[in-house]
């Protein structure tokens, strides 16, 4: 664990880092920062909500002279979303040096960005198409890129970007740092590596399980058609302060987020088929906490940083285990807690032990909450509630009929009638959604090794075959802390966060040393798990 001091970095992006509240490095900052800063290329791997944003953010702001009126730094995201956070993230840590920063993404109106592209940022965070746009336009000229980060880099291959990619690619000098980060690099990102890196390095923070340690994993077995009765019982009786749930198609997003409005939940839907304008205003109001549920498809899986998700639920389960792991990643950030439930078919349950082999992590079967367990759970957060409103001692124009009231009634009577109005059960509306089929299991095929070792192809790396580190059951990433009621949403201020711990060393780079199945000896990667067949 390193404190930021130790990195070398200039004081105005240190001012930053502490006005962010950041005390230590996470795992993944001690290890590629020092490495970023000497301009080496990298891919960066760890788990989600580690902090591989400020990882390849830091190093690369503090390289850019402030006199620098160019483009000098790339990143690319796979989703609009992320490229919006990406920046505002960066925007934070520069805000001392004074760089400018400029999201560049699909569906807002090009006149916005271009002229926006006259102030001269010199750091552009962007989606690859409209990237290529402006290229093409000739409003964004990359002659002068000395930085290029893929984040999600596995993502943007699974969306069909490798042409976008190389297209943009082609026009950054060869002369130049590029970086990889994602919590998940399945073998076709060597591909990506190869075409792109020069003599990378391999960092990755990546313990015995992939999935972020923090997160209780649970799922319930369910029929298609008990799914939403399920779901709404679930909600009630686990109340999260923030929830993301996760269907698999825009209908079913749409379907479940009306569904779930008509039974009274703040809840509104995410996916590519909205409007810009539609996203980003769900968005906001997800991340200021004026809506509590967001129904969403993939294009939330990866990335997004909203403090306060307490819960994640597979309403329908992902096709692949990467998935699984970035959605349920959604929560368990930053040293605090969350639970993540999946709902499983029969059919699916193979899927769902795939799944769990894996990820390498057991998803505990949990009973369908009970009616008594939901109408318990709701009353809970109504009594709280109510008695929230109490200390706050603002109701002082109610006492008079309040009074008058108990003149005449009983008092546990009165209360009673009153906690069943706030609760405001909206049960007896009917809701019915069209069936989704049954995800089926995918097997991969097991990859043979030169060694003779088997491997299941996977994308999660880690060091999987030496060290019985007493602490590796608990997972790495290396936090302390992992209260979920400290700390409000959306502010840093305040107290400092704190990522504590220190369980990474043996468990990171996994299986260094072995030979690179690609041969090249231009490279050195060093963890060959991370590149086995899919
Ligand atoms: N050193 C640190 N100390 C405390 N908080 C940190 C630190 N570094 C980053 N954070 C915070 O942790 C949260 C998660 O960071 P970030 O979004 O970069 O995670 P990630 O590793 O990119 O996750 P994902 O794989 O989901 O994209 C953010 O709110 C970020 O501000
Ligand atoms: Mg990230």
């Amino acid at each position: 664990m390193s404190t930021f001091a130790e990195f070398g970095l200039e004081p105005k992006v240190l001012q930053a880092i502490t006005e962010l509240g950041f005390e230590e490095a996470t795992p993944i900052q001690s290890k590629s920062i020092p490495i970023a800063l000497t301009g080496s290329d990298l891919i960066g791997q760890a788990q989600t909500g580690t902090g591989k944003t400020a990882a390849f953010g830091i190093p690369l702001i503090n390289k850019i002279p402030t006199s620098e009126d160019r483009i000098v730094a790339l990143i690319m995201t796979p989703t609009r979303e992320l490229a919006i956070q990406v920046a505002e993230e960066i925007g934070k840590l520069t805000r001392y040096k004074g760089l400018r920063t400029l999201p560049i993404y699909g569906g807002q109106e090009i006149g916005r960005q271009i002229r926006a592209l006259k102030k001269h940022p010199q750091i552009i965070i962007g989606t690859p198409g409209r990237l290529l746009d402006h290229i093409n336009r000739k409003t964004i000229k990359l002659a002068d890129v000395q930085t290029v980060v893929l984040d999600e880099a596995d993502e943007m291959l699974d969306m069909g970007f490798m042409e976008d990619i190389t297209s943009i690619l082609s026009m950054v000098p060869e002369e130049r740092q590029t970086m990889l980060f994602s919590a998940t690099m399945p073998p076709n990102i060597q591909r990506l590596a190869q075409q792109f890196l020069s003599n990378p390095e391999h960092v990755s923070v990546i313990p015995k399980q992939v999935s972020a340690p923090l997160i209780d994993q649970a799922y319930i077995e369910v029929h298609e058609r008990q799914k939403f009765e399920a779901l709404s019982r679930l909600i009630d009786m686990e109340s999260p302060e923030l929830a993301i749930i996760f269907g698999r198609t825009k209908r079913r997003v749409d379907e479940l987020s009306e569904a779930l409005q008509k039974r009274g939940y703040s809840a509104e839907g995410l996916h590519g088929d909205l409007s810009q304008n539609q996203r980003d205003n769900v968005m906001r109001k997800f991340r200021d906490g004026s809506i509590d549920v967001l129904v969403a498809t993939d294009v939330a899986a990866r990335g997004l940083d909203v403090s306060g998700v307490t819960h994640v639920i597979n309403f329908d389960l992902p096709q692949d285990p990467e998935s699984y792991v970035h959605r349920i990643g959604r929560t368990g950030r930053a040293g605090k807690e969350g639970t993540a439930w999946s709902f499983v078919t029969p059919r699916e349950i193979d899927h769902l032990h795939f799944i769990e082999k894996v990820t390498r992590h057991k998803i505990t079967r949990k009973p369908l909450p009970s009616i008594a367990e939901a109408i318990e759970g709701k009353q809970r957060v109504t009594a709280e509630r109510l008695i929230e409103n109490v200390q706050n001692d603002d109701t002082q124009e109610y006492k008079g009929i309040a009074i008058h009231l108990l003149e005449q009634y009983d008092s546990v009577n009165l209360l009673a009638a009153a906690i069943k109005l706030l609760t405001g059960e909206k049960k007896d509306v009917n809701i019915e959604l069209t069936p989704e089929d049954p995800i089926r299991a995918k097997k991969r095929r097991p990859d043979v090794r030169a060694s003779g070792r088997r491997y299941t192809g996977n994308s999660f790396g880690g060091n999987r075959s030496g060290g019985s580190s007493s602490n590796r059951g608990e997972g790495g990433g290396g936090y302390r802390g992992g209260n979920r009621s400290e700390g409000g949403r959306g502010g840093y201020g305040g107290g400092g966060r704190s990522y504590g711990g220190n369980r990474s060393s043996s468990n990171s780079e996994g299986g260094k040393g072995r030979s690179e199945r690609s041969g090249e000896s231009r490279r050195k990667y060093s963890s060959s798990d991370d590149f086995v067949n899919k």
